[in-house]
């Protein structure tokens, strides 16, 4: 047994790692044929130990009975929402109360505005152990067997910290576009847009439904994060993708309000040639000490923004 037991801890790591690469960095080392074979394996494994299957295992990414409702979750921090900006002088507007409002040089970070469902993961010692939804910033839903379905979310950290990170659930357009054949092959409504199809399938009481929807995540905030001393947003988006998340790649650095207008006109000409549907840009200070300084409104921080692309003419035929 006890080679039963290496066996299955090497199968595991060796699985994460290639659904990392799959999933999370779009970058597979090994064809499909190679991962479905060594995921057999394991399967046999813990049928035969049945005591040696862990949380994390790869065979435990569709889990759980069909819920009779969602239970409560109390965000320790509130997921608050942006102020919003609609043009170039609302930005620069932004920019100017930001330098005024701290002392020494304001840098930002430009991040692209997925539209999709916000979504709070909270890991204690590098273990996956809740997911939950916004709700109204206070409290949200236990989502988290949902949750688990979506592979680029990782059961395990590849460093133990303990952490509760933020960040969008979505759908892909293949995806979606998938789905809608195959609602109205079943004579089921279609969805409208992605968004609610993310939104449907994350409400799913019975996560064998969410994990047939193949939603992914990036993540791009964090609530809490015990003993981290990184200075910068920036410093955190890098140190999530390290410790295994899923980050949107095309953040961006910018020094000056010159530079996020670039970035927004690039990504307004960019939008529709992404895979997945965004609905603006957000703009945030990058320093977390000038954000600490600029402080909330009631709803909202004074250190960042979203830019809102101008609604689409929704040609009506
Ligand atoms: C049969 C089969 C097995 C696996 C996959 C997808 N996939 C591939 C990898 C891989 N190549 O590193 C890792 C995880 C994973 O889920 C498909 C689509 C079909």
């Amino acid at each position: 047994e006890k080679q039963a037991q290496t066996k299955i801890a090497e199968l595991k790591s060796l699985l994460n790692q290639y659904a990392h690469e799959y999933y999370v960095l779009d970058q597979p080392t090994v064809p499909d044929s190679e991962y479905d074979e060594k995921l057999r394996e394991l399967q046999k494994l813990e049928e035969q130990f049945p005591h040696l299957i862990t949380e994390d295992s790869p065979t435990q990414r569709v889990g759980g009975e069909p819920l009779e409702g969602f239970v409560k979750v109390e965000h320790r921090v509130p997921m608050l929402s942006l102020g919003n900006a609609f043009n170039e002088q609302d930005l620069r507007d932004f920019a100017r109360r930001a330098s005024q409002g701290v002392d020494g040089e304001v840098s930002f970070v430009c991040e692209l505005k997925i539209d999709g469902l916000a979504v709070s993961l909270t890991y204690e010692n590098g273990k996956f152990v809740r997911g939950a939804t916004r709700g109204d910033g206070t409290i949200g839903e236990d989502i988290t067997n949902n949750l688990k379905t979506i592979r680029s979310v990782p059961l395990t950290l590849k460093e133990p910290e303990t952490l509760e990170v933020r960040g969008e659930a979505f759908m892909p357009h293949r995806s979606f576009l998938k789905l809608n054949e195959q609602r109205k092959e079943n004579e089921e409504e279609p969805f409208a847009n992605p968004r609610n199809a993310a939104a449907g399938s994350l409400r799913q009481l019975d996560p064998k439904i969410a994990a047939k929807r193949h939603l992914d995540t990036f993540l791009y905030a964090v609530g809490e994060w015990e003993n981290n001393d990184i200075a910068t947003h920036s410093g955190r988006l890098e140190k999530l993708k390290e410790l295994g998340f899923k980050t949107n790649p095309e953040w961006r650095k910018c020094s000056s309000i010159e530079e996020v207008m670039e970035f927004v006109e690039h990504w307004t000409k960019e939008r529709p040639n992404l895979d997945y549907e965004i609905d603006g840009i957000v703009i945030k200070v990058d320093s977390l000490e000038q954000q600490e300084e600029l402080g909330y409104t009631a709803k909202s921080p004074r250190w960042a923004i979203a830019y809102k692309f101008p609604a689409e003419e929704v040609m009506t035929k």
